[in-house]
């Protein structure tokens, strides 16, 4: 059996960076590492919001980008995977998982790390899972989530089932930026990108009803189709 995620994971609340109070995110810390916190948590939301347009743009939605970044949240997240050797690997020969497979359920998450990998995707439907190396610290990984295959591309993107394998020498630390849709925004594919090559693929849905279905529904590939497939 892999170990629990919950020995691993050392996960605090998550923080809405767009909200009045942003100091849960570093209460009982340094004045110096509450800036770099927010300074860091703030441009990491600002680039996601860039690639959320950059992602508009490129299907010819150049027009309704403002719209769509408008109506967006982000809460930011770190976490720390505890080294432990005495777990490297389970009796079926999988590795530890620090965080269990799952899809995101923001439009995309932007993740930093420090030079401990782990973050692991699996291929194709059901496929191996691939280890994916940072190649630096100057490098972010993007991570498209659900409602970004809904909404931005009616099903031409995929979000990847991901999760963390732990085992190594130093504790892995990383943080993450969500951008999520606005809890009330109606997800749905625009008529630009429904075509008869291209018929819909999922039906629309008010984003917390699909964040409620998913909680408590699992957090398997499934879960939007079970949801929201046509
Ligand atoms: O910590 C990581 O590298 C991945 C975190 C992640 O996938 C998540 O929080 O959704
Ligand atoms: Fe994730």
């Amino acid at each position: 059996m892999a170990a629990s995620p919950s020995s691993t994971l050392v996960s605090p609340p998550r923080v809405d960076l767009d909200g009045e109070d942003t100091s849960t995110l570093v209460r009982g810390t340094p004045e110096w590492l509450r800036e770099t916190l927010t300074s860091t948590a703030g441009e990491m939301a600002r680039l996601a919001r860039v690639i959320l347009a950059m992602v508009v743009d490129g299907y010819g939605l150049s027009h309704r980008s403002d719209e769509i970044v408008a109506a967006t949240d982000t809460n930011f997240r770190m976490l720390r995977y505890h080294n432990d050797n005495t777990r490297t690997s389970s009796s079926d020969g999988q590795p530890a998982v620090g965080l269990a497979a799952h899809v995101d359920g923001s439009y995309l998450t932007v993740l930093f790390q420090n030079d401990v990998d782990g973050f692991e995707m699996r291929t194709g439907d059901g496929g191996e899972w691939a280890r994916v190396h940072s190649p630096g610290p100057d490098s972010l990984l993007v991570v498209a989530g659900q409602p970004l295959v809904v909404s931005w591309s009616n099903g031409r993107l995929h979000a990847p089932v991901h999760r963390v394998a732990v085992g190594g020498r130093e504790d892995r630390l990383s943080c993450g930026v969500f951008l999520l849709p606005r809890r009330n925004l109606v997800v749905d594919a625009p008529p630009e990108l429904v075509t008869v090559d291209a018929p819909r693929r999922f039906r629309p849905f008010e984003y917390s009803d699909y964040l409620r279905f998913k909680h408590a529904g699992g957090n398997g590939e499934d879960v939007l189709d079970r949801f929201a497939g046509i």
